[in-house]
């Protein structure tokens, strides 16, 4: 089945990220065939090509994909990617994000697909606060979340060294935000992402937010993260894929916007967007959590001709929306 520029096959094409990455690859003139076993996903996020329900780990499943719908290239969202998680349980993010990416680069090389757009995080490069995050600083994660995202991007050096299987890695900071137009967004249950959190915290879907960690050597004591809205990152991965597709080499990319909020900044636009007080209450520290994570590189910009357009208002905002909205909404 191909459609306009032909089949991408979107591992993750259910979840967060993946749906509206999705959208951006229709909208492209793409058809996204979707691949997700729906553990973190949800069916009704598929909307914008077809739905092949199975698990990174079943070769044969990745296969019967492959042969049906001939994609032209890979996007890969698939994964477990929560840090409090990992940090109790490392051996699923082992498994699934090493393990399950190892069976689909096998699976791609035996397909003869040449080229894959990957997920990765600015977790691979641990706590680095006061130093500049580009492409180039060292990876040190802190987490089994990061260091099998870390062994996934090594795994792809040597692919590509093997089977020529040219890959766009792009390193997420934090994804926020959701579709304007309200078709997808994001819906985890439960949620452990700080905005649709804290909008269930507004809502009265939880008894409050929680801060975890208010005594970082930040200038309110909590975190620093670097938010990054979900459309913007898309348009990113469209430009990876295009790259790859005329023939670009392999490139590492940071996708966030240079700018750093805090917890508590991040509190306080959410009060300005909803006009309505967050419950909050203040606890330790996360297992595994950075002080402070914001990229220091213009790559994307210089190479892809991307840069952010959307600020966290516009994220928070669009978030509220798709929540309070008639969307599949965490607990519609
Ligand atoms: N959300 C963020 O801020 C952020 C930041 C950095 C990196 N990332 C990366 O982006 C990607 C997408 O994240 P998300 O927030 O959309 O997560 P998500 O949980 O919403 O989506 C992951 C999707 O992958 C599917 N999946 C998981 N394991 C699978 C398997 N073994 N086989 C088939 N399908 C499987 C799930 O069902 C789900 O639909 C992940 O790789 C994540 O590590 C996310
Ligand atoms: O209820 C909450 C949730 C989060 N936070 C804090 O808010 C910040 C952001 O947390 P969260 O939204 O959970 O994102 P991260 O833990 O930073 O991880 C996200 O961003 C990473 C890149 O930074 C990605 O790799 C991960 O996949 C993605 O989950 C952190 O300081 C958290 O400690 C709270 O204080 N209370």
């Amino acid at each position: 089945m191909m459609e306009g520029k032909g089949a991408v096959l979107v591992t993750g094409g259910a979840g967060y990220i993946g749906s509206h990455a999705c959208k951006a690859l229709r909208r492209e003139g793409f058809l996204p065939v979707t691949f997700d076993d729906l553990s973190t996903g949800n069916p009704a996020a598929v909307r914008f090509g077809p739905l092949v329900e199975g698990a990174l780990h079943d070769a044969r499943a990745l296969d019967r994909a492959f042969a049906e719908h001939r994609p032209i290239a890979v996007m890969h969202f698939a994964a477990s990617s929560q840090v409090g998680e990992a940090m109790a349980r490392p051996g699923r993010y082992w498994r699934n994000n090493l393990g399950g990416s190892l069976e689909l680069l096998e699976a791609t090389v035996r397909a003869g697909v040449g080229a894959l757009v990957f997920s990765s995080t600015c977790a691979v490069y641990g706590d680095r606060d006061g130093e500049v995050l580009d492409e180039g600083a060292p990876r040190l994660p802190l987490n089994a979340y990061g260091a099998s995202k870390r062994a996934t991007e090594d795994m792809l050096r040597d692919f590509e060294a093997a089977h020529g299987l040219r890959h766009v890695i792009f390193r997420y900071f934090n994804v926020a935000g959701a579709d304007p137009e309200g078709e997808v967004g994001e819906a985890h249950d439960p949620e452990t992402h700080l905005i649709p959190a804290m909008i269930e915290a507004v809502r009265g879907m939880r008894p409050a937010l929680t801060i975890h960690g208010t005594d970082y050597a930040t200038a309110d004591g909590t975190a620093v993260r670097d938010y990054v809205h979900v459309l913007d990152l898309c348009e990113a991965h469209v430009a990876g894929l295009e790259r790859l597709l005329q023939g670009g080499t392999s490139r590492a990319y940071n996708l966030g916007s240079g700018t750093g909020y805090s917890v508590r900044e991040v509190v306080e636009a959410a009060r300005a967007v909803t006009n309505r007080e967050v419950p909050v209450v203040e606890g330790p520290r996360r297992a595994g959590d950075a002080v402070r994570l914001v990229s220091g590189s213009r790559l994307a910009a210089d190479e892809l001709a991307w840069t952010p357009t959307r600020g966290l208002r516009a994220m928070i905002e669009d978030a509220w929306r798709w929540h309070t909205g008639p969307g599949f909404g965490p607990r519609a």
